[in-house]
């Protein structure tokens, strides 16, 4: 089968929600190839390997790149995403150059084109991410070990957002939380709670993609007894009050729900969110205080921010 790949070169701030159109249109898989990745310095103490080739990455800025079927829709499915891509400016996300191409590739090309950038990696004081298919041997007997294979949903884990939510996590679960996962991908922040003790995890996604993914990786990681996966909107699905709600979703998608989330969590329960692009940081914040949070904590990495908000 002939496949469709399109790619666009942008900036950090846009490879979330373009990646989000993406998935949306039906692609079948997203390669970020983000030109920072050759500079960053990398640590191997842990155990992670890197073996980058310089040609897989852009001079400047972050290519994404999607997989779409070859059909005679294809035509009309491109001017689409463009145009929807175009209309991100509307949110005030900085597209860069925003230069779109497309080429054809074979399927063997694009099933695999993802899995040479991921590697056992340790993300924080106690979790450590593992790709299915890749041996590891734990370095601490304390170590967690987070066993992903994202599939075409979003959540390897080595996000920046992604990062901070699982250090956001280990800071605020405690034994016997309910916990929920808005915008769960690839389950990976449920598997992490069910692992720091939650008694029960709703985690849920709009995605049927993304569901599919989050309950594969929940039974692999055999918390199934813990994460149970929903597929809806924001908090639809959510009965009863939580601990902890998490959120790794667009700045724009939090502001809508802060009054939700509030009355959700508990008294002097947490909400995390993050996926939030430096520059929404004070607009994210002003919505959790406006819905009745404390801000307890921003987490800052490369250009995005997490933040702990408390219900007092
Ligand atoms: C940035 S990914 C986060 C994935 C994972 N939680 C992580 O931290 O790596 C955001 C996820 O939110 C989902 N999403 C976007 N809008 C949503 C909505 N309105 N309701 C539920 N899920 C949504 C997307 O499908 C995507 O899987």
């Amino acid at each position: 089968m002939k496949w469709a790949e399109l790619s666009v070169l942008t900036t950090n701030e846009a490879v979330e929600a373009i990646s989000n159109i993406f998935h949306e249109a039906g692609a079948s898989g997203v390669v970020i190839e983000d030109s920072t990745e050759m500079e960053k310095e990398r640590v191997d103490q842990f155990g992670e390997i890197y073996d980058l080739d310089p040609n897989d990455f852009p001079t400047s800025g972050v290519v994404v790149k999607a997989y779409l079927p070859a059909s005679s829709f294809l035509v009309e499915t491109v001017e689409e995403l463009k145009l929807a891509i175009t209309n991100l400016e509307n949110f005030d996300i900085n597209l860069g150059d925003n230069l779109f191409s497309i080429t054809e590739v074979n399927e063997e090309d694009w099933a695999t084109a993802w899995k040479q950038y991921y590697h056992p990696v340790k993300i924080s004081e106690r979790f450590t991410i593992v790709p299915t298919w890749e041996e590891y041997t734990p370095v601490n007997t304390d170590e967690l070990i987070i066993e992903l294979d994202p599939g075409m949903a979003f959540g390897t884990g080595t996000h920046p957002t992604t990062v901070m939510c699982l250090q956001a996590l280990e800071k605020v679960v405690k034994q016997g939380d309910f916990v929920v996962d808005v915008g769960t991908g690839s389950g990976v922040l449920s598997i992490a709670a069910a692992m720091l003790g939650a008694k029960k995890v709703h985690a849920l996604d709009l995605d049927p993609v993304a569901v599919k993914s989050a309950k594969e990786n929940i039974e692999h990681n055999k918390v199934q007894q813990i994460a149970e996966v929903y597929q809806g909107n924001l908090l639809d699905t959510v009965t009863g009050q939580a601990d902890v709600v998490v959120a790794n979703i667009l700045a724009e998608v939090i502001m809508t729900f802060t009054d939700d989330a509030f009355s959700i969590v508990k008294p002097g329960g947490v909400f995390v969110t993050s996926g939030i692009i430096n520059a929404k940081k004070e607009d994210v914040k002003q919505a959790l205080v406006e819905s009745g949070f404390t801000i307890k904590e921003v987490l800052m990495m490369e250009d995005w921010v997490a933040i702990i908000a408390l219900r007092p």
